[in-house]
């Protein structure tokens, strides 16, 4: 099996999701590395960030919320504490929700606390190739926060969508998404494969952080579920191909997409720039 354009059923035309319906507030649990990224790539499309994770808070927090972004990429014993109460307050009260499973291929205790969280119904888990390789129990290669080159290859993205199809029949409810190179995407409806983007895109960090952001931002904002994942990857990696063909050097690279998150969205026409398909 190949799954060049060629192979893949067109995807459905999409409505233009910008400007957000409105300016959905989505509360962000998330890392220390990339929290200014999150926050500002929510402003640029037109979301609202409120990064709140303590015990205390979260009541209140999710009373105004319009969706939650749960990014497990720095964690203490009260960070993981305060994530299962926002998973599960998430799921008490039907608040959008995002998983990005940042760091499981390297840290069992990130995969067994992401294991853990699942079974609050996250709307979208999310993670790179490799970390979706091990948190649906295939073997991996990733590194660090990083994907390895093996998990990359067209035989492993076919093993992981029929993993990622399988992991979602028995788990109604959440949609997985996969990112690299070719990003997997699958739920009840198959497995779709997605295809903008750049080599760059892998060379600063915050670049998943932010895919989780925007699709948690779409879904408050609500969109139905598989739209929001496909607009959001797709968006993101068109940014970035802009980007690429100006800038020279990752700090202006880095900056150029995050520019586009605000000029690309006003008008139509980046939607007749999606690639990719349902298998
Ligand atoms: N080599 C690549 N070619 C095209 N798009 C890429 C590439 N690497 C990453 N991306 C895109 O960059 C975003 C972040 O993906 P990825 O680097 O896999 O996440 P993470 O930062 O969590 O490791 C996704 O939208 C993905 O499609
Ligand atoms: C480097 C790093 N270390 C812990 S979280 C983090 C950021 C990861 O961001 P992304 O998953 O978007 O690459
Ligand atoms: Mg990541």
């Amino acid at each position: 099996m190949t799954i060049d354009l060629y192979t893949l059923k067109a995807l459905p035309t999409y409505d233009n999701p910008f400007p957000l319906a409105k300016s959905p507030l989505i509360q962000c649990l998330t890392n220390t590395v990339t929290v200014e990224s999150v926050a500002n790539a929510l402003l640029y499309v037109g979301a609202a960030p409120v990064m709140a994770d303590q015990a205390d808070e979260m009541e209140v927090f999710f009373n105004q919320n319009d969706g939650a972004l749960i990014n497990i990429g720095s964690l203490s014993p009260e960070k993981i504490r305060n994530i299962l109460l926002a998973a599960r307050t998430a799921d008490e009260t039907d608040t959008p929700f995002v998983l990005d499973l940042v760091g499981v291929s390297a840290s069992p205790l990130r995969n067994d606390l992401a294991q853990e969280i699942s079974a609050s119904t996250p709307d979208v888990i999310k993670g790179n190739l490799s970390e979706m390789r091990t948190f649906c129990g295939l073997g991996s290669t990733g590194r660090g926060v990083d994907a390895g080159a093996d998990d990359q290859s067209e035989a492993a993205l076919v093993e992981l969508g029929q993993a990622m199809q399988e992991w979602v029949s028995d788990h109604a409810g959440t949609t997985l998404l996969a990112t690299g190179p070719v990003d997997v995407v699958a739920d009840a409806s198959g497995i779709y494969y997605l295809k903008n983007g750049v080599d760059n895109l892998g060379r600063f960090t915050g670049t998943g952080d932010i895919v989780g952001a925007l699709t948690t931002a779409l879904l408050g904002a609500g969109q139905p579920v598989l739209d929001a994942v496909i607009l959001a990857v797709s968006y993101f990696n068109l940014c970035g191909e802009k980007a690429d063909a100006t800038t020279r050097g990752l700090a202006d690279f880095r900056q150029a997409t995050l520019n586009n998150l605000s000029l690309l969205l006003q008008d139509d026409e980046w939607l007749t720039g999606i690639k990719g398909g349902q298998l």
